[in-house]
This record gives C-alpha cells, sequence and structure tokens, in this order.
C-alpha cells in the first residue's frame, strides 16, 4: 500500500480512510516515531501509546470546531503528524522547529501552549462553557489526560465544577500504568480496580460483539448507550466515584482499537452533560523494548537506528551532572540524619532519586504530580520535626507558589527545596525552563535563597541547609557540572566568595554559570582588562558587607545570572543598593529579559543571551570602552 501519512495535510484527509488504512497509518506514525528517537531525544513512549486513541479522535470529531487538549502535552507528536505537520517533523524540539509540546503558534489544532500537568480538564471546560455562551453549545470539548496527571489536585477542582457545567464535556482517561515511573496512590489504584472490571476484562469481549452491530450513527447508539450505561451503573459499578460526582463514567475500553474506539466516541459524542471514557493503553505500544521499559523509553537518549526500531545504548556515559551531586548529596545527608525524609512530586527518575527510593524506603516520598500537596506535606512533616527536602523542578514547583508563601514561609519551617532544572532546559523549551524560582522564592520572609557556583559547592549547600531553622531553596541547573580549582572558603549564610580582586570592573556571578564567568574574567585579563569576580552564593540574605564595597568601587559591574531578570539576583543587587543609597547606574544586569525563551540548544540559548564566557566577556569589553570614553572626557 502506499504510504499514507505523507498525504495528510489535515485530519479532514482522514474521512475518506477505511479500517485497513487507518491501522496501517497507526503503523506508519509509529515508524516515524522511531526516526525521530534515531536522531534526537524526545518523548517516545506515551507517544507511541497514543497513536490509536489519537487517529481514532482526529477521524470521529473535527478539531476545528471542536476542541481538544491533551494534557501535559507531551504526547502531542500523533496529533501534530495528523493536523498538518508532518513535513517540518524532523525539526522536532530543534532551534526554530516544531515545539515538543501544543504550540498555537503552530497550528490552530494545538489551542494551549502547554508542558504542565493537570490543566486540561479545567481549561477544555472554560472551553465549552464560552462556547455554550457564545451560542456554539453543538461543539464538543475533549480533554485527554494520563493516569499520571489525573490525580493532581486541579483535575479533582474541575470534577467538582463539572456537574454545573452546561456544555458538551469529555474527559478522555488514557491508562496506561504509568506516570514516567509507576504510578502511585490511591488514584492508581483505583484505576487498577476499575481494570478489574468484568466490562473491561471479559463482559468486554461481548460489548465489542454488541458494538460491532450497531452502526456508528444515528438513534440506536443513543438507544444502546443508555443499555449500556443502565448494564454498567446496575451491575458492574464501575466508576462510581465519578458517577457520584455526576460525571457520565464509560470504560475501560481498549485504547489500541481504532474501531471500537471510535464506535464509543461516537456514542459518548451524543452524550449530554460531562462524560469520562476510560481508556486503556500501554505505553510504548508498538515497539517492544520501550513496552517493557516504559520509565527508560519516557525521554530515552539517542536510539541506535536498527530495523525493526532503534535500539539505546544503556549506559549514560559522561560527566556527572548537577542533578547526580544533588542525589549523592542528599543520600549522604540522609545518611547522616535519620529526621531527613526526602520528596518529589513524580520526578523520581528525572532527579535520578531512584536509589534513594530503594535505599531509604519509608523515608522517600513519590507524591505524584501534585507539587501543591508535596509543599504542604513537606510542612506538616517540619511541624512534626523532620528535615523534609522537596525535590521538584523550578517549573513544577510553581505549581506551589503560595503552599511555599502560607504553609511554609509564613510558618518559618525549616523546609529543604532543591530545585532541579533551574535555568534553561534546552529541548523542552518555554514551559519547562526554569525562570522564575529566584524571584517567586526570595519575595518571602524567612527564605533563605542560594545557588552554587560549581558541583562540589552544591554539595556543600545541601548539607548547609539541612543545618539551618529556616526554609532555604537551591537552584541548579539542567546540565554537566563543573568544579573551580580554587582555595574554597565554606558556606556561610549570607556570605559571598571573592575569587580574584581586580580595579577595571567587577563580574558578580550567582550561580553555575561562575565557571563561564571565570573563563569571561581570564579572557579580559588577556586584553589587560582586570576584573572583580564574586560568586554570590546568596540571593537572599545578600552580602552587602562584601558586594556593596564592590559596587562602589568598580567602574562598571555585571550580574550573571540564569534566571529572569526581573525579580533575580541582579534585581536584588539594585534593590539593595538602593537601600543603602549607593548609585548602581553602572551595574549591567545578564540574564533572561522580559520574554519565554524559545526551545533549542542549551550552549546556543546561553550564547544568545550572552551569559556564556564569549557573551560576558563581551559587555564587560564594551562597559570598560564606555567608562574609559568618559573618564577621557573629564
Ligand atoms: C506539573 C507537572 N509536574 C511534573 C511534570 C513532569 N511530567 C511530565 S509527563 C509526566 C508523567 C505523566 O504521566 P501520564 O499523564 O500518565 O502520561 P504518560 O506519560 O503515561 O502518557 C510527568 C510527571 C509535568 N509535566 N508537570
Ligand atoms: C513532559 C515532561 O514534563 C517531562 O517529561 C520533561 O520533559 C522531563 O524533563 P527532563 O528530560 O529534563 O527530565
Ligand atoms: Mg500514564
Amino acid at each position: 500500500m502506499a504510504e499514507l501519512l505523507p498525504t495528510i495535510k489535515s485530519p479532514e484527509d482522514l474521512t475518506g480512510f477505511n479500517a485497513a488504512q487507518l491501522d496501517q497509518l497507526a503503523v506508519e506514525i509509529r515508524e516515524v516515531l522511531c526516526n525521530l528517537v534515531a536522531t534526537r531525544t524526545a518523548h517516545f513512549a506515551s507517544n507511541l501509546g497514543v497513536v490509536e486513541l489519537c487517529i481514532a479522535l482526529h477521524r470521529t470529531f473535527d478539531f476545528t470546531q471542536d476542541r481538544l487538549i491533551w494534557d501535559t502535552g507531551h504526547q502531542v507528536y500523533p496529533h501534530k503528524l495528523v493536523t498538518g505537520r508532518y513535513d517540518q517533523f524532523n525539526t522536532m524540539r530543534t532551534k526554530g522547529g516544531l515545539m515538543g509540546y501544543p504550540n498555537p503558534h503552530e497550528s490552530e489544532y494545538d489551542l494551549f501552549m502547554t508542558g504542565h500537568a493537570g490543566a486540561s480538564v479545567s481549561t477544555v471546560m472554560g472551553l465549552a462553557s464560552g462556547d455554550f455562551l457564545n451560542g456554539n453549545s453543538d461543539r464538543h470539548s475533549v480533554a485527554v489526560i494520563g493516569d499520571g496527571a489525573f490525580p493532581s489536585g486541579m483535575v479533582f477542582e474541575a470534577l467538582n465544577n463539572a456537574k454545573v457545567l452546561n456544555g458538551n464535556l469529555l474527559i478522555i482517561l488514557n491508562d496506561n500504568k504509568m506516570s514516567i515511573c509507576p504510578r502511585v496512590g490511591g488514584v492508581a489504584d483505583y484505576f487498577d480496580r476499575l481494570r478489574m472490571n468484568p466490562f473491561y476484562t471479559g463482559f468486554k469481549n461481548e460489548v465489542v460483539k454488541a458494538l460491532n452491530m450497531v452502526p456508528v450513527f444515528g438513534d440506536p447508539t443513543e438507544r444502546f448507550l443508555a443499555q449500556l450505561k443502565e448494564g454498567v451503573k446496575a451491575g458492574l459499578h464501575g466508576g462510581m466515584l465519578f458517577e457520584e460526582l455526576g460525571i457520565n463514567y464509560i470504560g475501560p475500553i481498549d485504547g489500541h482499537n481504532i474501531q471500537l474506539l471510535r464506535k464509543y466516541l461516537e456514542m459518548v459524542k451524543t452524550q449530554k452533560g460531562p462524560t469520562l471514557l476510560h481508556v486503556v493503553t500501554e505505553k510504548g505500544h508498538g515497539y517492544d523494548p520501550a513496552a517493557e521499559d516504559p520509565v527508560y523509553y519516557h525521554t530515552p537518549p539517542v536510539l541506535r537506528k536498527s530495523e525493526d526500531c532503534g535500539e539505546a545504548p544503556k549506559t549514560s556515559g559522561g560527566s556527572k551532572a548537577y542533578t547526580n551531586y544533588a542525589r549523592d548529596a542528599i543520600a549522604d545527608v540522609m545518611r547522616k540524619n535519620q529526621s531527613v525524609t526526602i520528596m518529589t512530586a513524580a520526578m523520581c527518575q528525572g532527579t535520578k532519586m531512584e536509589p534513594l527510593r530503594d535505599e531509604f524506603g519509608d523515608r522517600f516520598f513519590d507524591t505524584g504530580i501534585c507539587e501543591s500537596h508535596t509543599v504542604a506535606f513537606a510542612a506538616g512533616q517540619a511541624k512534626a520535626g523532620l528535615r523534609p527536602i522537596v525535590n521538584i523542578y523550578s517549573t513544577f514547583l510553581q505549581r506551589s507558589f503560595d503552599q511555599v508563601f502560607q504553609e511554609v514561609a509564613l510558618q518559618d519551617l525549616p523546609v529543604v527545596f532543591t530545585m532541579d532544572r533551574a535555568g534553561i532546559t534546552a529541548a523542552d523549551g518555554p514551559t519547562h525552563h526554569g525562570m522564575y524560582d529566584i524571584g517567586y522564592m526570595r519575595l518571602f520572609p524567612n527564605m533563605i535563597v542560594m545557588a552554587p557556583g560549581d558541583a562540589d559547592e552544591l554539595t556543600e549547600m545541601v548539607s548547609f541547609a539541612v543545618s539551618v531553622d529556616h526554609p532555604t531553596a537551591i537552584r541548579y541547573p539542567k546540565t554537566n557540572a563543573e568544579n573551580i580549582a580554587r582555595d574554597r572558603q565554606p558556606i556561610e549564610l549570607g556570605k559571598a566568595e571573592v575569587l580574584k580582586r581586580g580595579s577595571d570592573g567587577a563580574v558578580i556571578c550567582y550561580g553555575t554559570q561562575l565557571a563561564e564567568a571565570k573563563k569571561a574574567v581570564e579572557l579580559l585579563a588577556k586584553d589587560g582588562i582586570d576584573v572583580t569576580l564574586v560568586n554570590a552564593r546568596f540571593a537572599k540574605p545578600i552580602d552587602s558587607e562584601t558586594i556593596l564595597p564592590i559596587l562602589k568601587e568598580s567602574p562598571f559591574v555585571v550580574t550573571v545570572e540564569e534566571a529572569a531578570l526581573m525579580t533575580g539576583f541582579g534585581s536584588a543587587l539594585l534593590e539593595t543598593a538602593n537601600e543603602a543609597g549607593i548609585d548602581a547606574s553602572h551595574v549591567k544586569r545578564l540574564g533572561i529579559a522580559d520574554l519565554f525563551v524559545q526551545h533549542g540548544d542549551r550552549a546556543e540559548i546561553l550564547a544568545e543571551l550572552q551569559l556564556d564566557s564569549l557573551g560576558i566577556a563581551q559587555v564587560c569589553r564594551e562597559l570598560a570602552a564606555a567608562h574609559d570614553e568618559i573618564s577621557s572626557q573629564h
């Protein structure tokens, strides 16, 4: 059969496809996904698992009118392939190319740019409500949400609200038994029990037979649906949790059978009020290694191309990342201090915490994708006398802004926040760069906010943080760690470290761009520009005793941080200078301006932001030249 996928310019092209062609399309989509991960790292197993669901959805609904939101958005690749982006697919996650998440700038079929889990049910409800009020109540609104994302508090807030909705709402629970790691918690157990439902295990076959006799369109469908639901309600009790919340529950059904999916989708289309369709899929479906090890294949390293798909080298290789240093430092303090606990919100794999899960058993907590709960839970533990470490990516911790304020900072509780992926996260893009944590942490009284200049300093900071009787936050990026050879000064609360003194200007670095700042200072020395280099270490309390005299004496000052300038370290410095009545008009802040940084290569993005050695040196040269010019005029 001729290839189908290249011919699809929009989902409308699926209209004429018969069952065999739709099945062939699924095969072709998987091939394209395989080819992609043979060239770069990308989300893989989740995408393999939703191929049939995606085809069935686009074959059943018209999403130029109807609404579709893929929760989180990491499983959106098949959707991109059938919505006119096949030709650009090889640009996926590269600079200027397709984003690895839904992106309204790319397509009318992507309604929200998303990357954080749990919002889909709320946003789809808003769309349905808006459509109803605008007189477009014939539009259908569909949220596809994974079993990992489902326990997010926001989903339950939306379910609580769903009953009052006038519009058409379909929630598709994509249950593949996995988050990134195996899903955990009571909701996961509930889904497991639903899978035991005879509707899915045995009676399902009868249902399938019956369904095959039902035409896809017309009244018989409605009649059948009514009978089916009564059957489920009366005899099988599946999904009573949802039913009691006023949400029709249907399923579970096989999510890899396009025809079956289509029949159910056609049926639920006629359903009034909120409906939850429970679809069972296999994460990694269609490529055995991914189905067998969906954790590794969630975002695998580049696969070696082989005939059936690809084969990944299981060694990670390369030097140690900051993530590993943090993990080892946490393990160390946990061994020494029995009151230290560790928490992850479903990111055990990305934060490399699996060994801690194995070693520390009951002091290790995976709360699921529930960051708000995690922080409040940690606050409770701290109040009970424990020393919780909350290890969450900078971007995801934003989900807990108010818990950081109310439950932690306001109570002045000794919770340690280790914020991984603080800074540019590269291929994931604007949804995932950790840009705002300096601001959202230093805002609150009692909070101690720090960033290590290198790997060993991260280790020291973790140990320092658990010894402090206040909330503390440590940020570090997603990159290989460096160490800067020097006579290390021990970590002391609110003390910066001066690495070098110079008379022509000063570079004050907050965080791990310190190695680049040091290189810049060395480059400048070659040009005869003698610059002070400071490792700030603390954004709060800021070391005014060390830094303000440098500000006064230096012809120019450059602050360096891998974070949003607004509310960041440089801004903290300006505030401190202002309060001390010191002129800071000669301070130039390097960091991220008031914009969303797009996806791309980390080194390339940092270079564009002038956060690498060449950029920092260049800015210093310009400031030195401007200062010389002004001096020569006087
Ligand atoms: C708020 C938030 N926390 C954590 C993550 C990281 N994350 C991305 S996908 C994922 C697992 C999602 O599981 P599920 O929804 O079941 O999708 P699957 O990958 O199984 O298809 C996690 C934890 C995120 N994107 N957003
Ligand atoms: C979809 C999602 O949010 C995660 O899969 C994220 O892409 C993980 O990032 P890392 O690869 O940096 O762990
Ligand atoms: Mg899942």
